[in-house]
């Protein structure tokens, strides 16, 4: 049995990994919340799943990096600042970082990308997403993942495309960007839709999550399959054979 270290751990992604590491034949090797130690837990558990909070992600990266544990995160609300953290992490451990962990996003990204080649870009893309009232980030990790496989799809980068639509738009939309609109309240576990709108017609590609179960499925899935890899970044779609 591999044992998971699980940052977060009193969250509600750190309880329900926790909850679901026995049924994936892992173990649990302990957890870390604010206020404690990282470094401890990195050198007692074989990989570790961060899913706590953006500004504690680097001092958990130096604590996988000092042990040589590999680690998923799952943490989303990541800056440019946090993707080089990774990036320098991720040449002395093996990392694997994705805004969702779940089977039919992974899948949903692959489509979307494919589905963004084949219109190009007469096509306007625009993303909506609506989780729980706790959520404190946005537009969600998971928009911004399928935004990028979007703009990957038109052969171009997010950063050049990217609408930051928290407060919605001001006017005509700009030609050729994609647009974010988050919604927050009640308990949604996490809902997105790709909507593809072009003359006189639209596509829509779609994921709505029913339990967060999925999420740390994936996780522990994920986790199980970094073990032991080489560094280097690694990809979802990898660990689901996608
Ligand atoms: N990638 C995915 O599939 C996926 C799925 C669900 C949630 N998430 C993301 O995971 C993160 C956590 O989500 P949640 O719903 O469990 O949130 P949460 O607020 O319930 O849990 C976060 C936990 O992190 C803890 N924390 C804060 N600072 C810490 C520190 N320095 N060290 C260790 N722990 C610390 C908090 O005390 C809390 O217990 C969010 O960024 C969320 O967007 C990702
Ligand atoms: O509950 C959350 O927070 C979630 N966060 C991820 C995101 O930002 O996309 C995945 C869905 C749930």
């Amino acid at each position: 049995m591999t044992a998971i270290g699980i940052y977060g751990s009193a969250g509600r992604m750190g309880r329900a990994i926790a909850t679901i590491a026995g049924d994936e034949s892992a173990s649990v090797a302990g957890g870390a919340d604010a206020g404690e130690d990282p470094f401890p837990l990195a050198r007692d558990a074989e990989v570790l799943v961060d899913f706590s909070t953006p500004a504690a992600l680097e001092s958990h990266l130096a604590a996988a990096v000092a042990a040589g544990t590999p680690m998923v995160i799952g943490t989303t609300g990541l800056s440019p600042t946090h993707h080089a953290l990774i990036d320098r992490a991720a040449e002395s451990i093996a990392v694997l970082q994705t805004g969702n962990t779940s089977l039919g996003v992974t899948l949903l990204n692959i489509l979307v990308q494919e589905a963004a080649q084949r219109l190009g870009p007469e096509w306007d893309i625009e993303i909506v997403e609506m989780h729980h009232r706790h959520k404190v980030d946005a537009p969600s990790g998971t928009a911004l993942l399928l935004g990028d496989a979007a703009a990957k799809g038109r052969g171009t980068t997010l950063n050049e495309e990217r609408v930051d639509g928290r407060a919605g738009l001001v006017g005509a939309r700009t030609e050729g960007t994609i647009g974010f609109s988050s919604l927050r309240g009640g308990t949604v576990v996490g809902d997105h839709l790709v909507v593809f709108a072009g003359e006189g017609e639209r596509i829509e590609l779609g994921h709505r999550g029913e339990d967060r179960s999925i999420f740390a499925r994936g996780a522990v899935k994920a986790a199980l399959w970094l073990a032991g890899k080489p560094a280097g970044r690694y990809g979802m779609a990898e660990v689901l054979g996608l």
